[in-house]
This record gives C-alpha cells, structure tokens and sequence, in this order.
C-alpha cells in the first residue's frame, strides 16, 4: 500500500455511496429530501461539524491568547511575561502546531474525499432509482433530457450545501457565540453593537428567506428548461436537419435562454440588494465600535491588548457574513433546484408491484382480455369494453385504421398502464397480481420503431437473455440471418463485428439490419408470448421477404398478437381482429374476412403495393 493509499483510502470509503438500500423520497417539501440526504450521511456531517468547530475554537482561543501576550507584555515586559506566561505559550504553540493543521486537514479531507464524491454519487443512484421504478406515462410526459439534468443538478446543488452548511453554521454559529462572550469578556460596551448587529442580520435572514426561494425556484426550472429543449433538439437533430430548421430552432432555443437569463437576473439582483444592506450594516458596526474602542481607549475601560483583541474579533465576524450571506443564497438555490426536480424524483409510480405479487407461470401461453376499458389521462376511452381471447400458439393479427387503439391494446398487454376496468389474463393469472419483471420476461416485442442502445451489437442482442454465452449471441444473429452484415461491421474507435458500437438508437444501421437485430434478439430471449408491432412503412419486396421469413422463425411456437400491416403477415396469422374506436368490430380467418364485405375487406381492397393505406376516405 502506497503512503498515498494509507492515507486517503480512509476517507474514500467512509461512505459506500452505491451500497445504500434505496428509501423511497419524502414528498411533503425540499426540506425533508434535504434532511432524507443528511440522514443518509449523518454520521460523517456531524464528524465534519465538530472538526470545524474545533477550528473554529482553536482561532477564538488564539485571538484571546493574543489580546493577553500584548498586555502582558505592555504590563510586566516581554522577558517576565516569557518566563511566567511558559505553559500558556506552550498550548498556544500547540493549538498553532499540530492543532490547526490536523483540523484543517481532517475537515477538507472528509469535504472533498469522503463527502464530495460519495453524496453526489449517492443522490445520482437513489435518484435514478427513483427514475427507474416510474412507469412509460411519465417518461411520455416529460422530456428525457430534462429528468437527467434536474437530477445531475440536485445531486450537485445537495452535495455542496450540505457540506456547506455542516462545515460552516455550526462554525459561523460558534463564531457568533464565542465572539460576543469573549467581547463581553474584554468589555460589554463593545459587546452591545455586536448583539444588536446580529439581532438585526437574522431580521434580514428571515424576511429575504421566503423571496430568496422562490426566486432559486424559478432560475432551477428555467435552467432545467433549456437542457431539457437542447436534448429534445440533438435527439431529434436528423429530422431538423431534414427540414432545414437549424436556424429556427436556434431562434427557439436562443428566446429559452433570454427568459433563463432574465430569470436569473432578478433572481441576482435580490442577492445583490441584501449584500448591500449586509455592507451598510458592518459599515455600522464598524464605526460604532471604533468609537467605543477609542473612548475606551481615552477614558481608560479597555487596554491596548483588550481593543486589539476587538479588532481583530470585529474584522473576522464582518468578513464572515458574507460568506455566511452566500451559503444562505446557496442554500436556497439548492431548494429551489430540488423543489423543481421533485415531481421527477418523488412523483410514486403509478404501476407498482403488489406486495403478494407472484412470478407468471407460463404453461400454455393464452391471452385473454375481459371486458377491458381503458382511457389516457384525457379521458375518452380508447379501449372500450373489448374481450378477446388468444388460444395458446395462435397467431392472431390485428388490424385497423390509424388511432384504432392497436398499440394501446399491446401496451396493455405488457401492463405499460393498468386498465380502468376488466383484466387481461395470461394461463388465468391476472397480470395485475404477478411481477412486471416476470410478466416481460415472458413476452418478446418486436417494435416497429427498434430501439438499440448506443452499445455494442452483441450486447443489444444480449439484452434479450443477459446470461446468454457468445456462442449463443451468435447463433442467434446467425438465425436472424444478421451475422453476414455483423461481420462486416467497423465504429469510429476501431471495434469490429460483435463489438462494434451501433450509434445513439442504432443510427448506424439499416432500418432491416436494426430489424435482424431486434429478431436475434427476440431469438435469444425465447419467450413463450410474442408481440409483434409490424411498420407501416414501406420495405423492398426482396427485404419483406427476408423479414418474413425470419419472423416465420421467431413465431414458431409462441402465442403472437401483431399489429399486423403488411398483407404477407397478415396472410400468416391464424385470426384477424379489426378493431374501430378500441372495439373489436370483426374476427375471423383473414380469407373469411375479405368474403365478408366489412371493414377489414374494405381495407384489404384498397391496398395498393402490399401495405393498408393509413386513412381511407
Ligand atoms: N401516450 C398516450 N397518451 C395519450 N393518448 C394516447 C397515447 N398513446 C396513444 N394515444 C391515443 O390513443 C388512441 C389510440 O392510439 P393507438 O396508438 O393505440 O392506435 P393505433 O391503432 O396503434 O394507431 P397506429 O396504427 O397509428 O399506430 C389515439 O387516439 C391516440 O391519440
């Protein structure tokens, strides 16, 4: 072990920030999650307090040891008052040597080592927890880019006034405290101003507290705003780019930043205006205690030691409110930022695990939906009153125009929204009563849209079995008919093949290659339920083609409900259901369909090039 190691490695793990169990955040105000985070670190805030205080004590006693060497020397000469004073000089060298340096040490290394690194980390992971058990509605609701700079920006506005405040209150406290007991000591005449000066200094504390907060409060939203809109904007830059809107997405995001500015303006303005009023009152105290010092001084209450000693306690308390001033401004600024992030950390999930919730046991793979209602939060249901029932290993497409409420019926499928009434069942068992977790690890999706995340291809193809061995990563790109393309594959930082990265959502690849990915993917994940939400957009015949047959593969077996587009799925499936308005207004065998002279034929007939036009007249 290094001398290094030996003595920092302490302070680093003091704390094991990721090895906190997750407690779910208070919701009542920015109080209770700033004291939820301190008790989280209570032990180490209080070590940090008491050390400071300890600094704090070791310089009032050296202010005091200070103003008796100058009288003592004035009175008896500097020999006598060496020769009497020994063991006064010896503790005072002490408290000069070791004691300031080892206090000082202790405190910054517990504010930097321990604390600065292990809060932020501790406020990031239980806030991403928090993030994590939310359900789709809220990510739907708020812009991704907004959740992670708020808690980016709590966890660094928490941390620092925390340490802040553990590290400087008591101290300015102690401070305030000593100071006016060790004036009245030297002469309460000069301890009078004193009392008044801060009696009048917490006035203005308590008054300027509430416009304080509110105003941190809006510069907090208006910051989270404009990271919120710059994500939004760089997520989404192909489509600006398709449409030439540069320019005036730059006017958009350019007006966000002028309202942050202005915001933030005001906001600096009110702590500007309580600096000054901070200014005149030291100014006052200043003069009021010159004019004691000096009469003092004329009329014989106080001694050449006693009115420096005041000096020098006067000169440290004034120049401490303002650092003082500035944590309360901090402080505030860190309420304002967490009263902004707390509906993105401590909003409860809507979708919760039952306490009782069991695993789902698939044996035979049906689905059934009873009598489902279901409505966004406007109101107007979109799924009303449907019953359905999907046989083990029937494949059954549903079709519809546009809005019909298709993907909706997946989703609740997948309990991405619990259902107003009714139940949808699997082998009997009410999704609602058995785990989210089991419940998607039964069911393999493959989305029209294909998300791939910005890591290597064998690792998105791994998320579908995450213990799967390479070998069985590659049999399934293989299956999928992905492995010719895999091989040829090369990113920026020079991986190849399977370690090769795909871009931020898989932009690197084609819209069929993502596609070969997702079906490896669902491939490996073996799941006995397979959802399949087909694109409606338009594809090769030679690529449908080479589609098709892979998810002839995947389908093998499994009970599948697809949102069926193109007519070679449709064709496959064993029913069709044709839904209007979230009902079910015809099933049955896609060529029964067409004979029956309904919606589903309507749709059938005005196909042009294999694909259901979206909207029919
Ligand atoms: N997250 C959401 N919040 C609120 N309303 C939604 C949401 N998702 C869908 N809707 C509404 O629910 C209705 C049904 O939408 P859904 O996506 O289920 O239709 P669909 O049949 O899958 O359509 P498409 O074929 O165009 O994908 C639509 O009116 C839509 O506006």
């Amino acid at each position: 072990m290094s001398i290094s190691d030996a003595i920092y490695r302490p302070f680093e793990t003091l704390i094991r920030p990721l090895d906190i169990p997750y407690r779910p955040l208070p919701s009542k105000g920015p109080v209770t999650v700033l004291l939820h985070f301190i008790s989280m670190f209570r032990g180490v805030l209080i070590v940090l307090a008491l050390a400071s205080m300890a600094m704090e004590a070791i310089n009032l006693t050296i202010v005091w040891g200070l103003s008796v060497i100058i009288d003592g020397v004035t009175q008896k000469g500097a020999s006598d008052f060496l020769h009497s004073e020994r063991p006064l000089l010896t503790f005072l060298g002490l408290l000069i040597f070791p004691g300031m340096p080892v206090a000082s040490f202790l405190t910054n290394a517990l504010t930097s080592h321990t604390l600065g690194v292990g809060m932020p980390a501790a406020i990031q992971w239980q806030g991403h927890k928090a993030v994590e058990r939310q359900d789709l509605a809220f990510f739907h609701d708020l812009f991704a880019g907004q959740v992670a700079s708020r808690l980016s920006q709590v966890a660094s506005a928490v941390q620092q006034q925390i340490i802040a405040a553990f590290q400087s209150i008591p101290r300015f406290l102690l401070q305030m405290v000593g100071s006016v007991i060790l004036l009245t000591s030297l002469s309460w005449q000069l301890a009078l101003p004193v009392v008044v000066w801060i009696a009048l200094n917490v006035a203005l504390a308590v008054k300027m507290a509430p416009v304080f907060a509110e105003r941190s409060r809006r510069t907090a939203k208006q910051r989270s705003l404009v990271a919120g809109a710059i994500t939004d904007l760089y997520t989404n830059m192909q489509m600006i780019k398709q449409f030439a809107a540069e320019d005036s997405e730059a006017g958009a995001i350019r007006h966000i930043i002028q309202k942050a500015m202005h915001t933030q303006h005001r906001e600096q303005r009110i702590y500007r205006t309580s600096e000054l009023t901070v200014v005149a009152l030291n100014m006052a105290l200043w003069l009021a205690m010159l004019s004691i010092g000096f009469s003092g001084l004329v009329n014989g209450f106080l001694t050449v030691g006693e009115f420096v000693g005041a000096v020098y306690i006067l000169q440290r308390l004034s120049g401490h409110t303002f650092t003082f001033l500035q944590m309360g401004q901090q402080i505030f600024q860190a309420i304002g930022t967490i009263k902004d992030a707390m509906p993105v950390m401590t909003t409860p999930p809507t979708i919760t695990d039952r306490p009782a919730a069991t695993e789902l046991a698939v044996r035979r793979g049906e689905i059934r939906f009873e009598n489902v209602r279901f409505a966004y939060r406007s109101g107007t249901p979109v799924i009303d009153e449907l019953s359905l029932t999907v046989r083990p290993g029937e494949k059954v497409g549903l079709v519809g125009l546009s809005g019909a409420g298709k993907t909706t019926l997946v989703s609740l499928l997948l309990r991405f929204y619990d259902i107003r009434d009714g139940a949808v069942l699997i082998d009997g068992q009410d999704i609602r009563a058995v785990t989210q977790a089991s419940l998607r690890r039964k069911i393999g999706v493959i989305a029209q849209d294909v998300a791939l995340l910005h890591r290597s291809v064998g690792d998105n193809i791994r998320y579908g079995r995450p213990e799967a061995t390479p070998d069985e990563i590659e049999q399934a790109a293989k299956m999928a008919r992905a492995d010719a393309f895999i091989a040829d594959l090369a990113d920026g930082e020079g991986r190849k093949g399977y370690d090769a990265f795909v871009g931020d959502r898989g932009i690197k690849l084609s819209g069929c290659q993502r596609q070969r990915v997702a079906i490896a993917r669902v491939l490996l994940k073996d799941a006995p339920i397979l959802v399949l939400d087909e694109a409606t957009s338009a594809l090769d015949s030679e690529s449908e083609a080479a589609i098709q047959e892979k998810l002839n593969l995947v389908m093998e077996g499994k009970t599948v409900v697809a949102i069926a587009h193109r007519l070679s799925t449709i064709a496959r499936m064993d029913r069709i259901v044709v839904l209007d308005q979230g009902r079910i207004v015809e099933e049955g065998r896609p060529d029964e369909l067409v004979e029956r002279d309904g919606l589903f034929a309507r749709l059938w007939k005005r196909q042009t090039g294999g694909f259901i036009p979206e909207e029919i007249n």
